[in-house]
């Protein structure tokens, strides 16, 4: 087992490093001013394209609560040298080194005797232990889809934003964790994914990003203008999608909203699935945020009657997910994934599909009437 970590890799100032070093028709590795290292475009990305489908160098599944030295411990000790010597280059964040640790790896390594020859031996082991752990920490993602955390060769070295412009996600049918393109990306862009829940407001978000160490720069995070407009959406998807939870019954993801606010019948958690893809695409976040919003508003719409519009949304639904995962969802039990809920709505039997044109027939008419209503009012002020 080695025990040193070095960090191995050059970095040359403001520049690219040492660019062969990843192999990558798109992407490649450069110094930023004040992240490290991260991913960048060598060329024009479309959406929709599969960066990267990485089998993980290390998955740590934690018996109890954060992932603990240990639990890190009996996964390293199952690495090749090459492995670790891929582990060891990755960054660590200082403010995630934790002096604390210090004791129950003395007493491990007591008991490990083989890794600790004297008193000055077991220094070194123990810092270089502490930086390991750091390293799990700065790098690990939650993986989707699998349980545990997990470290990536390159995935690990993309930097966060609350505006993403990729989706990464653990896919079990391939077997590994691919990233996509949600937008068109241009040449020399940044690669940037999000480490947490983006569609919340600013406290909550610094708050997960602390404890990754991060201090989140992005416009959706320093004061100014921007800022204002994007906290006052992200609040709003946020409480919009507890009340849409509310609607579903689902208590723990709902948490707390107030009862006026919930949703009494499908027209009107309808109007708010409206309301939060519209604030979805104004903030940027084309994520699975944007499929689920999707998702609720196909159901709410058949819920309501309007079966041509739960197709509309179905077929938006399935566009964020084809861009986001790619075309391996079989994964996902139906239907969850956006092919077996279209699959429902087109297997409606022939005298539902009656029953819906009519019903939809009436709701745009009452639409309809409600909007020249609204328009007289507004005359009249
Ligand atoms: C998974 S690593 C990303 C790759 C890393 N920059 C490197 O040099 O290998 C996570 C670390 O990158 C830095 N980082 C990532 N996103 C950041 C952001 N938005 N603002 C500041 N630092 C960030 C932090 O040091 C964080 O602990």
């Amino acid at each position: 087992m080695a025990l040193v970590v070095r960090n191995s890799r050059a970095r040359n100032q403001g520049g690219t490093v040492d660019e062969s070093d990843i192999h990558h028709p798109l992407l490649e590795l450069r110094l930023t001013p004040d992240r490290g290292l991260g991913l960048f475009a060598k060329k024009i990305i479309k959406r929709g394209v599969r960066l990267l489908s990485e089998t993980p160098l290390l998955v740590v599944v934690s018996k109890k609560g954060p992932v603990s030295y240990l639990d890190l411990r009996q996964e390293l000790v199952k690495l090749s040298p090459a492995q670790l010597e891929t582990l060891y280059d990755l960054q660590h964040n200082p403010k995630l080194l934790r002096p604390k640790l210090e004791a129950q790896i003395r007493d491990y390594a007591e008991f490990a005797r083989k890794f600790v020859k004297d008193d000055a031996g077991m220094d070194h082991f123990v810092d270089c232990q502490i930086k390991v752990k750091a390293i799990f920490d700065t790098n690990a993602t939650a993986l989707r889809n699998k349980p545990g955390t997990a470290i990536f060769p390159l995935y690990s070295r993309a930097n966060h934003s609350c505006t993403p412009n990729v989706y990464a996600n653990y896919n079990p049918q391939l077997g590994s964790h691919t990233v996509h393109t949600i937008r068109d990306i241009h040449a020399g862009e940044e690669i940037l994914t999000a480490y947490i829940d983006i569609a919340q407001a600013s406290d909550e978000r610094e708050e997960n990003l602390a404890k990754r160490g991060v201090t989140c720069q992005c416009p959706a995070c320093l004061p100014g203008d921007a800022f204002v407009t994007s906290e006052r959406r992200r609040q709003r998807i946020f409480d919009f999608k507890r009340c849409s939870y509310a609607y579903e019954g689902d208590q723990v993801r709902a948490s707390d909203v107030p009862a006026y606010i919930i949703p009494r019948n499908p027209i009107e958690a309808l109007d708010r699935a409206h309301e939060i893809i519209k604030l979805l695409l104004q903030e940027g976040l084309l994520g699975m945020e944007l499929a689920q919003a999707y998702r609720w508003a196909s159901k709410y719409s058949l819920q309501s009657g309007m079966l041509e519009k739960a197709k509309a949304f179905a077929q938006k639904e399935a566009e964020v997910e084809l861009y986001c995962l790619g075309k391996e969802t079989g994964y996902m039990s139906e239907p969850s994934n956006a092919a077996g809920w279209t699959k429902q709505l087109e297997d409606m039997a022939d005298k539902d599909k009656v029953k819906f044109k009519m019903c939809e027939k009436r709701m745009m008419k009452e639409a309809k009437r409600l909007d020249k209503k609204a328009e007289k009012k507004a005359k009249k002020r």
